[in-house]
């Protein structure tokens, strides 16, 4: 149905679909000043990932100067911000009002009065380039193209920004000292609030050292330009994503356009009102993992506007490159009911998934939809084995059904049947087109209840990763999943045993599921890499 519908979208459009590859890949502002009246049909969404009618959410407040003064109500609204929304607004920040206009000024002059080819010496095909311009999400693997072009300033290590700074383009001139103030502002901001959330976390033991290493840590600015869209309704600026990083700082002017997913299962969005003089800040991967799951890396998107163009700055925070960030201990005690839930990760670990998965999940025709790296590392703690079960008395055993799981049916089964299901291993194995379904069992007033359960699978020390008949990158059928071991899982287990199977199980069931009517993706920041 879905299919159908953007085949007879696509020729509704006609004349927009004209534009070449080649122009596309010049970016949005260049379609515009060549003046297409039509979105052409590589920005088209299909029905389901459009951005229907806005709602509003109004973000809690945070007030860094009361918080530097040591108000505990200011530490429990972080505390309680990053926990429930993942996003707050930021007041008395200490980022002065010109050096934030003077950012976002020079970004505005980047993007509409530079000439294509002034822009363009910024081009690159490697994602890794410390100073980047380009266009849509990933360019090269986005299955729909995004309405928005972007510079990319990237400080490896955020105690050399003098070195960097050269390096970035030298017009607008002021784009240098704008952007290199700003900078320098927004890393006094991570360093407070990291400090503060380490504290409201009770991050003690390694608290020196994880402040030290933000102060030599990743900041990757990123310049987003959204200009006005001719077609707003069909297409996104940024599709649903999570940002790679501890914390991101996003300046906006004043054309609303960011949406926050909410609501169970992540269903609904809401444009982000915020305050004036506030800037958002929103929980990125890294530090959902260094809280054990305490806070939120929420997916975000942004909506683009019919009338007027956008201009935001995201400066995305992370520690250095090469850290490998985990849980911290204070946060993780399985005797206490507080299992580890994330593996270790690192940029090695990250870009192994780039290169196996790079864009896969992030493309908004991937029927698998997507996830953020953290999660694709959340579904590796998670594989097991194949495994079927039999039982006595089947009543008991429940399987989940329906859009994003949230319905629990009640297994039936024939006499002298036994029950098999499909394991971790078999779903990956396959692709994703055999599912491993989460299951429970529900216990009896009256009567007990006995069962077997023989889980098979391949030999323990075989690695299982999609069979190569079942990925074909040019046919999107893309790999939805990274190669997996019994090491992999047996660290898993020595560090979680069974206490989070259902936290874990439902990310990865939701994550499989809602794919395909809401192709959340992600980590783009990372994609442009720290
Ligand atoms: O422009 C915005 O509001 C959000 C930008 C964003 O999410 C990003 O750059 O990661
Ligand atoms: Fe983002």
């Amino acid at each position: 149905m879905a299919i159908l519908d953007v085949t007879v979208e696509r020729a509704k459009i006609g004349d927009g679909s004209s534009e070449s590859e080649a122009e596309l890949g010049l970016g949005v502002r260049h379609l515009c000043e060549s003046g297409i009246t039509t979105l052409p049909a590589r920005y088209v969404l299909p029905p389901a990932d459009r951005p229907g009618n806005p709602c509003s959410a109004l973000l809690p407040v945070v007030d860094l100067a009361a918080l530097r003064a040591g108000d505990p109500c200011q530490l429990a609204a972080l505390h309680a911000a990053c926990r429930d929304y993942g996003f707050f607004q930021l007041l008395n920040h200490g980022v002065p009002p010109d050096v934030g206009r003077a950012m976002l000024d020079a970004a505005r002059r980047f993007f509409f009065d530079l000439p294509l080819p002034a822009r363009a010496r910024y081009m690159s095909a490697d994602i890794r380039a410390a100073v980047r311009y380009g266009t849509s999400f990933n360019q090269l693997n986005d299955g729909v193209l995004s309405w928005r072009d972007f510079l990319k300033l990237l400080i490896r290590d955020t105690r050399r920004l003098a070195d960097v700074v050269p390096s970035w383009p030298d017009a607008p001139e002021d784009l240098r000292p704008a952007a290199a103030a700003y900078a320098r502002a927004c890393q006094r901001v991570f360093r407070e609030l990291m400090e503060a959330a380490l504290d409201a976390l009770g991050i003690v033991r390694c608290r020196g050292e994880l402040l030290e290493e933000c102060d030599g840590g990743s900041q990757m600015m990123m310049l987003n330009c959204f200009p006005a869209c001719p077609e707003p309704e069909l297409t996104l600026g940024m599709p649903p994503h999570s940002d790679y990083g501890m914390l991101t700082i996003l300046l906006q002017d004043e054309v609303r356009g960011l949406e926050v997913s909410y609501g169970e299962g992540g269903g609904g969005w809401a444009v982000v009102e915020a305050l004036p003089g506030a800037v958002v800040v929103n929980v990125g991967d890294h530090l959902e993992i260094l809280s054990n799951g305490r806070y939120r890396s929420v997916l975000h998107r942004v909506r683009v506007n019919g009338r007027r163009a956008r201009v935001s700055v995201a400066s995305l925070h992370s520690l250095p490159a090469e850290r490998v960030i985990g849980p911290a201990a204070e946060l993780v005690d399985e005797q206490r009911d507080r299992p580890r839930r994330y593996m270790d990760t690192d940029m090695a670990a990250f870009l192994a998934y780039l290169a196996s998965a790079e864009g896969k999940h992030k493309s908004f025709s991937t029927p698998a939809g997507s996830t953020s790296f953290h999660l694709v590392v959340r579904q590796l703690m998670n594989a097991s084995r194949s495994s079927s079960f039999v039982t006595k008395s089947m009543g008991a055993v429940q399987a989940d059904y329906g859009e994003g799981g949230g319905g629990w049916a009640v297994v039936e089964a024939l006499p002298g049947a036994v029950v098999v299901n499909v394991g971790d291993h078999l779903e990956i194995l396959s692709n994703g087109r055999y599912r491993s379904v989460l299951h429970r069992v529900r216990v009896n007033g009256r009567r007990a209840r006995v069962s077997v359960a023989s889980l098979h699978s391949l030999p323990a020390e075989r690695v299982i990763g999609p069979a190569a008949e079942l990925v074909d990158e040019q046919r999107d059928r893309p790999r939805r999943y990274m190669d997996t071991d019994m090491a992999a899982f047996l660290a898993y287990l020595a560090s979680a045993e069974g206490k989070h199977k259902s936290f874990l199980h439902s990310r990865r069931i939701n994550i499989i599921s809602s794919s395909s009517s809401s192709s959340s993706s992600s980590c783009r920041q990372a994609a442009d890499e720290c």
